[in-house]
């Protein structure tokens, strides 16, 4: 895994709970949390919460994000829109694993109204526990790349 250690994690309103017990397990595994909120209860809108942690894994900033809504779809469109950022939503172990192998996701995406947070916290266990294997993953990944371009 990359020397930054700094995980950038944001929400909507509906999984505020939740992103803040992601940020606590990865703080204990020795991550930086670095979490942008929203903090109140208010009802929101996931674009800019999306937009706003992808621009900081694109700036290099923070090495990878976790972001949340209540299917974790929304806030996956808005992130990927930003140029470099390839982020995935996940339901399952399995994914959240690929989706670092195969595709070399900096972004991973979880809805707080699909899976409760034991699940959550699995998912993103296999995703920081995985690393991506480039090799004909690599070409796939320049590929969508270009597609930016
Ligand atoms: O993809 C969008 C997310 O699931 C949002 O969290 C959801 O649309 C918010 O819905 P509501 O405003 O009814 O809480």
């Amino acid at each position: 895994m990359t020397a930054n250690k700094r995980i950038v994690l944001s929400s909507d309103h509906a999984a505020i709970e939740l992103r803040q017990t992601v940020a606590a397990h990865i703080t204990a595994l020795g991550w930086e949390a670095v979490d942008i909120g929203p903090t109140t209860p208010e009802s929101t809108h996931y674009p800019k919460h999306g937009a706003a942690a992808a621009e900081r894994v694109a700036s290099s900033d923070c090495a990878l994000g976790i972001i949340l809504c209540g299917t974790g779809q929304g806030i996956m469109m808005a992130a990927n829109k930003v140029k470099g950022i390839r982020c995935g939503v996940c339901t399952d172990t399995f994914s959240a694993r690929m989706i670092r192998q195969h595709n070399d996701a900096n972004m991973l995406s979880i809805g707080v109204r699909v899976v409760g947070e034991g699940l959550a916290l699995d998912i993103v266990d296999a995703f920081l526990n995985a690393d991506f294997e480039g090799d004909r993953h690599a070409l796939r990944v320049d590929m969508i790349k270009e597609l930016e371009s």
